[in-house]
């Protein structure tokens, strides 16, 4: 059994070797080989040699503090290897123009307007079409060509999710992953290889490094990743939506090629994937891919986990693809996320845009209930401590110790783009600078910011200004407060900078998790630099992490200036105990939620709702055999029956109103019984189910969902629910039911005593009335708190009910009474059936009783009805035969 392991990056990708050229054996057209130094000369044009060597100085520099820092393209050795650690470049520098690796430039076609996407590495020009194979008609000194003729070795990527790598790894270390298989893009461009090429890639990616390649174009990667995923979904998810109008032609192309790179992900895998294989999807890049790989395996065990953060309906309801998106989600046997915020976005969001019913925490589909869980991402924290314990990290935390000597050093890493908030850093920064004088000459802030995306000059331009405002304003010949690094340094530069800092500090506006934080905490334990430990982090409430964190005191609004600049200032104040205390907070929240245990709560999760989708569908349920029924009858001497009325009686038309009296007649022979006991469940009020049930004194009725109960024999109603009960939340509801019902015509509120319904079945407008019903039921559903209710949006109707009450704990009540009657033998016989929403609690109920022997013979059955998934141990599609299986016990 394999888990594949999907997500748009690799952890591996391709160095072509310009060092390793096989001299002399160029095979194109097998003769004239190319002189090694022509081929090395064309390599080294692809490789992009024009990239700066050293960072550059921050606006308003006047020290020369951030030269002791290197970039982090500069040779390194501790990850050079395809098993080093995770990445850390940005994706959007290393695509076609890798500053690490020897990579083939994109081939990619020029899109509709270069104004509106304008990438590193284009190349213009149409794309070229040819075959991959067909090399003969190039140029000899044609990239193609020239890659065919090199050595490549797999490296470990820079660019894809660190934090999934590692928490996969960790994973696989401890035993809860098995075998596994990547699955995912090279991040490089390969139009320019040979089809042997990248077959010889594949093989041994999947040979010796647990890993599939999905192969796309390039022009269909620029579209679906800088476009479509950088540009559109991005930003949106982390509210930055950008004006659309201008991009219009764009979106439209780039959302053709975003649908292109899922189904290739798809075919892909479903090509690989063999029963009992589960497949595990990862983030906005492929929210797509559950839907294609159910449509190709129906019975797959497909996860869907989304690292970034989940906006409002309010944003995600501006994207043109909303529904596509949501339905290609859907698609999955569960949705994981990282916080409760993002889940409690998510149904919402299904709710009012494909009007499904939901719950807080899962989206009601017709085949079947879709989970919604919040599983926070967390770290390896073993991984952690061996990387931080390297001797490159260890020789940086001395370098830059000595550097900042009797300093208080602040620092922060974050991708600069909008949604990192690290303009908003900066202005709070100014701010403290500002208004806490006395700390002006020796504190630093040292900022690393790599870039994001090229049209993000304004952004970049802004925040240069305010480093140079602050350094020109606050600077001294010998001190500079701010340190901006524009662009990404070493992981090792990185932790020896988490190790020696007093304070980190996180102004995300919005972000799914982030680790870093997280690595922090790990960093300050004193162990790499015994002269500080327990340093402060501040943190954005808007990040994921926020939410494992909660009621820590440094959380902070980043839009908050004042706040943000106060929380410095606390955190340089704080005394040492205080500050020990945060920190223990912290780490100890954190070991709650690492990696591996990421990996084990999500994986458990996906194979528990697996297991109950392929065991609970209807077409895969037993039918119920009449003959052990009879048998099980036979054999015991007390018996319950407890039957829906939809199930007795599926229509009152009158065509069938000869099918309706001869069940009533069944029934009643049933329950002349002594040896029997028979209830009728239902959902209508007391009154209503008299009427239905007509002359009928022997048989017990249970109404309104549970709320009334009338004891066989007896023609006093038990109220089983109190008035006061419901005054908590009945008078809100009726006044949002009314609000929705006056603004909808057509529409009408039925009032039963334990029940609110807002019937919009004569609606005028229908379309109106679907979308208010669904608005209805997720407002109340959202907001219920703790009151014991819910909303149950079904055709043509919104009903609130108790949850406190149900039919089950009615049916519980009734053989209890039964059990503890010395005038009556203890049941050993329930039978059950039904076939509403309601009769599912019943169902569940008397798997509990089987499972612990409380009954000896349990027996449910649903008839379907409009329930495609169901609780029940067996179905009977048909009405008639369930009747006649009745009648065959009495006329024995
Ligand atoms: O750069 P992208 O391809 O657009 O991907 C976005 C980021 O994905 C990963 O971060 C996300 O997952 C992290 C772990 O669950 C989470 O902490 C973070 O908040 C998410 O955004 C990846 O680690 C980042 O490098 C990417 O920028
Ligand atoms: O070379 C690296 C770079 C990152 N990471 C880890 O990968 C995780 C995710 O890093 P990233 O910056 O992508 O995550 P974010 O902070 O956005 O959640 C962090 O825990 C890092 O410790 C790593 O192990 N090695």
């Amino acid at each position: 059994m394999t888990l594949y392991v999907a997500s748009l990056f690799l952890p591996y990708t391709i160095d072509f070797e310009a060092a390793g050229v096989r001299l002399g054996q160029s095979d194109f057209d097998g003769s004239n080989p190319l002189p090694a130094s022509e081929v090395e000369g064309r390599l080294a044009e692809l490789h992009q040699e024009t990239l700066p060597k050293v960072l550059s100085m921050t606006p308003g520099a006047t020290t020369e503090h951030e030269k002791i820092f290197k970039p982090f393209y500069a040779p390194q050795s501790a990850s050079d290897g395809p098993n080093g650690p995770a990445p850390t470049e940005n994706p959007v520098e290393s695509w076609g123009s890798s500053r690490k690796f020897n990579q083939p430039m994109s081939k990619a076609a020029k899109t509709p307007d270069s104004s509106i996407l304008s990438r590193p590495g284009a190349v213009d020009g149409p794309v070229d079409h040819r075959k991959a194979d067909d090399t003969d008609s190039e140029e000899p000194s044609s990239p193609r060509v020239l890659l065919s003729d090199v050595d490549w070795v797999v490296k470990s990527a820079v660019q894809g999710n660190g934090g999934l790598r590692n928490a996969i790894d960790a994973a696989a270390k401890a035993g809860i992953v098995d075998k596994k298989v990547w699955v995912g893009t090279l991040g490089m461009p390969t139009d320019s290889l040979q089809e042997h090429t990248r077959n010889n890639i594949a093989s041994k990616l999947k040979e010796e490094f647990e890993s599939l390649a999905v192969f796309v174009g390039d022009s269909e990667f620029e579209g679906h990743y800088f476009h479509f995923c950088r540009n559109v979904l991005y930003p949106a998810f982390h509210y930055q939506m950008q004006e659309s109008p201008r991009h219009k032609e764009y979106d439209d192309h780039s959302w053709k090629q975003y649908v292109k790179l899922n189904e290739t992900f798809a075919e892909t895998i479903a090509a690989q994937w063999k029963p009992g294989d589960r497949i595990w999807i990862h983030d906005y890049h492929l929210m797509l891919l559950p839907r294609m790989l159910r449509d190709r395996l129906p019975n797959a065990e497909i996860g869907f986990f989304m690292h970034t953060a989940f906006p409002s309906s309010e944003i995600f309801r501006c994207l043109a693809t909303r529904k596509t998106l949501l339905e290609g989600l859907l698609g999955a046997n569960i949705i994981g996320l990282q916080t409760a915020e993002y889940v409690y976005h998510f149904v919402h969001t299904c709710s009012r845009i494909l009007r499904l019913e939901v719950s807080a925490d899962s989206v009601h589909l017709p085949d079947r209930l879709l989970p919604v869980k919040a599983i926070p991402m967390g770290i390896d924290l073993d991984l952690m401590n061996e990387q931080r314990h390297l001797p490159e990290v260890k020789e940086w935390v001395s370098k830059i110790r000595e550097r900042y000597e009797g300093k208080h050093l602040i620092v922060a890493r974050d991708r600069l783009d909008a949604a990192g908030g690290v303009k908003q850093k900066l202005l709070s920064y100014e701010k403290f600078l500002k208004r806490y004088p006395e700390w002006r000459d020796n504190v630093v802030l040292v900022q690393v910011a790599s870039s994001s995306a090229p049209d993000l000059t304004d952004l970049e331009t802004q925040i240069s200004k305010i480093a140079m405002r602050i350094n020109s304003k606050y600077s001294t010949l010998t001190h500079q407060p701010l340190v901006l690094l524009k662009q990404d340094i070493s992981f090792a530069q990185f932790l020896a900078l988490m190790s020696v800092a007093e304070i980190f500090m996180i102004t995300s506006l919005r972000e799914g998790m982030n680790l870093a934080g997280h690595d922090f905490i790990v960093c300050q334990d004193g162990a790499l630099d015994a002269s500080q430990k327990y340093g402060s982090l501040i943190l954005s409430e808007f990040t994921g992490s926020a939410s494992i964190w909660s009621g820590y005191e440094l959380l902070v609004n980043p839009w908050d200036y004042v706040q943000c600049a106060d929380a410095i200032n606390r955190a340089l104040t704080m005394p040492a105990e205080e500050k020990e205390k945060n920190w223990r907070f912290l780490a100890d929240r954190m070991a709650k939620h690492t990696a591996s245990m990421w990996c084990d709560t999500y994986l458990k999760a996906l194979r528990q709702v697996y297991e109950m989708h392929s065991s609970r569908e209807l077409h895969t349920i037993s039918s119920l055999s009449l003959e052990s029924v009879r048998e099980k009858y036979n054999k015991s001497k007390s018996h319950v029956f407890i039957l829906g009325d939809q199930a007795i009686f599926p229509s009152l038309k009158e065509k069938e109103e000869v099918a309706v009296s001869s069940n009533h007649e069944i029934l009643s022979a049933l329950a002349a019984d002594p040896k029997n006991v028979v209830y009728i469940t239902s959902s209508q009020t007391p009154k209503q189910l008299e009427l239905s049930m007509g002359e009928s004194p022997n048989i017990g009725l249970i109404a309104e969902n549970g709320a009334f109960l009338r004891e066989p024999g007896q023609s006093e109603w038990q109220q089983l629910l109190d008035e006061s009960d419901t005054r908590d939340w009945r008078r809100g509801i009726q006044r949002v039911m009314e609000y929705f019902q006056e603004r909808t015509e057509g529409t009408s509120l039925e009032e039963r005593r334990f029940s609110l319904t807002f019937n919009y079945k004569a609606a005028v407008d229908k379309e109106l009335a679907i979308r208010q019903a669904a608005e209805l039921s997720d407002q109340i559903n959202g907001s219920r708190g703790n009151v014991p209710i819910r909303a149950v949006l079904s055709d043509g109707a919104v009903t609130v009910e108790p949850t406190n009450v149900t039919k089950a704990t009615t049916a519980e009540l009734a053989l209890e009474r039964l059990s503890n009657n010395p005038d009556h033998d203890s049941p050993d016989f329930l039978f059950i059936a039904g076939n509403t929403r309601g009769s599912e609690t019943l169902f569940r109920w008397a798997n509990q009783l089987e499972r612990e022997g409380r009954v000896e013979n349990v027996i449910s059955v649903t008839t379907g009805g409009t329930q495609a998934v169901s609780a029940a141990a067996t179905v009977l599609y048909d009405n008639e035969t369930l009747m006649n299986g009745l009648a065959g016990l009495i006329s024995q």
